[in-house]
């Protein structure tokens, strides 16, 4: 999907933080522009008090690094940009700097669609310090949203097991790629469809929609309103049958079904979207049931999200398609996934790699040092754990331990003889070159719907889950340990 040239034509490079580029001219100016450096992209706690988190919007992040250039029109901008003392804020041969400058790094990530965990990297950028750095707001703004809605998406999927989630959510989404971006998300989290026919058109997302009451008052009674919207849409009909009295509305939504049948043609169902959903949805297919149409659908709306869809289920309310809006699109309970960018390794002039960590009081915001990556292990087909390991670290394949990034206390351990495994950053870039076949959006949705079946259901409860194990390797512990007591001179940790 090309979102630069569709949505906004041109590359979106100044779609950035003011320091990036502050900091990008003083690396330049330093000399450290070009030192290699590897930055990852990670996230401390899944969403929503939830035990997984759906990877998504890697397909924007290609195309944002694909485009990747200082046009004739950003650069004029940046030389316009001054001083309190009226000076220009970058100098002439920096913006010089900046127009030569090509996208060279590696990226590695995980798949869109991939389940993934705290503290494990989704991207992993490698390459000089000053693209390194000019990623990272970019890349956090495209990941954060589209991997936390995703995840929404899948909570309120798993609570729908399996019935059909249409998503509604354009009207109250943050704005026009808010909406589109919480479309495609939710798409890949397991939606059916959505009612946004730009994202259907952008996306090749199923549009679909039924009316709104403003159709049915806009006549002098319903009856008459469901009539003319049969007489247009005779294969697609679902009656809104709330405007005012919801039992009355689904007998008129009968008598139209019975012309529709009449003519050797099918209603499709009807939608309630206010009162008791539980209630009438009940006394809703009792009527139609009665009344010869046992294949109505019985479509529920009004700011739904997965626990109410729970609740409805374990209610038996009697609903078979989910319309959701407002409490997807805005990930209402949680607005932002809060994942990071963070430097973990810099090359030094010898050619070895300097590991990095941040230190601070809590552990939970120690980021893991080194270039490392992630290796999940399954047996018959479920993941059972999650490995960050050094990438260049000889590991003994018979005996695997894994220790917890927060509690060193709890560990793992594993015996990958018996186990299938996979690497999960793949590689996306190399030099700058893209090395990866972007999947369909169909594909990725597939790939996701698989990666939550190979999820054991104790993760996927919507209230305290389980907790899947993600560990640090040994040799990748001691490391950070060691960097961690280093920074802290053995003697200050417990200020
Ligand atoms: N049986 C039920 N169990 C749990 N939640 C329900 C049930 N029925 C409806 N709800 C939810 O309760 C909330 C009811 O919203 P609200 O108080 O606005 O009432 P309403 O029926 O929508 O009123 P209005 O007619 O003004 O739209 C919605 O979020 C709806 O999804
Ligand atoms: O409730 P959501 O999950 O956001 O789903 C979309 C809602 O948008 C429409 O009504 P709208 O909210 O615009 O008006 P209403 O609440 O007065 O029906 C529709 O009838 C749904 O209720
Ligand atoms: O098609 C619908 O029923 C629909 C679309 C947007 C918002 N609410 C409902
Ligand atoms: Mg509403």
């Amino acid at each position: 999907m090309k979102i630069t040239k569709d949505l906004y034509q041109s590359n979106l490079v100044l779609l950035t933080d003011f320091y990036q580029l502050t900091m990008a001219y003083a690396y330049w100016k330093s000399g450290k522009g070009e030192q290699e450096a590897v930055f990852n992209l990670f996230f401390r706690k899944h969403p929503f008090q939830g035990g997984f988190t759906l990877a998504a919007g890697l397909d924007y992040v290609v195309d944002f690094c694909k485009n990747f250039k200082f046009e004739k029109g950003d650069l004029e901008y940046l030389a316009g940009m001054k001083n309190k003392d009226k000076s220009p804020v970058f100098e002439q041969a920096f913006l010089e700097y900046l127009k030569n400058l090509a996208f060279t790094c590696d990226i590695d990530a995980v798949e869109e669609g991939t389940v993934v965990f705290p503290n494990a990297p989704l991207i992993r950028v490698r390459g000089p310090l000053i693209q390194c750095q000019l990623l990272e707001t970019p890349l956090l703004n495209i990941i954060n949203f589209q991997t936390l809605i995703a995840t929404k998406a899948a909570r309120i999927n798993i609570a729908a097991q399996g019935e059909p989630v249409l998503e509604f959510g354009l009207r109250r989404a943050q704005g026009i790629d808010g909406a589109l971006a919480a479309s495609r998300a939710a798409y890949i989290g397991g939606c059916t469809s959505t009612s946004n026919v730009m994202a259907g058109k952008l996306f090749g997302i199923p549009v679909a929609g039924t009316h709104a009451h403003s159709w049915i008052i806009s006549f002098e009674t319903e009856l008459e309103a469901f009539v003319a919207y049969a007489d247009a849409f005779p294969d697609q009909c679902v009656f809104l049958v709330d405007t005012y009295d919801t039992l009355n509305g689904v007998k008129n939504a009968i008598k139209v079904g019975e012309i529709l049948r009449s003519k050797g043609k099918e209603m499709v169902g009807i939608r309630i979207d206010s009162g008791d959903l539980a209630y009438f949805s009940t006394k809703a297919r009792q009527l139609l049931d009665e009344a010869g149409f046992p294949d109505a659908k019985i479509i529920a709306s009004n700011d739904l999200d997965e626990h109410i869809i729970a609740s409805l289920k374990s209610q038996e309310a009697d609903i078979n398609v989910w319309g959701v809006g407002t409490k997807l699109v805005t990930a209402y309970d949680q607005p932002a996934l809060g994942a990071v960018y963070k430097l973990s390794a810099i090359r030094m002039a010898d050619g070895t790699w300097d590991p990095k960590v941040k230190v601070s009081q809590q552990l939970l915001k120690i980021n893991i040092p080194g270039v490392h990556n992630v290796k999940r292990y399954f047996t018959k087909g479920k993941a059972i754990a999650d490995m960050i390991y050094l990438e260049d670290q000889d590991i003994d394949p018979k005996s695997v331990v894994i220790i917890d990034p927060i509690d060193a206390t709890r560990r793992k351990r594993l015996m990958p003889v018996y186990y299938q495994e996979e690497v999960l950053l793949k590689p996306i870039f190399k030099k700058g070159e893209k090395v990866y076949d972007l999947p369909t959006l169909d594909a990725v949705r597939n790939r996701a719907a698989e990666q939550l079946e190979s999820l054991d259901k104790t993760h996927k409860r919507l209230v305290n889950p389980h907790l899947y194990p993600v560990g640090l390797e040994e040799n990748l512990h001691h490391l950070r340990m060691e960097l961690v007591l280093k920074a802290k001179k053995f003697d200050n940790g417990m200020d």
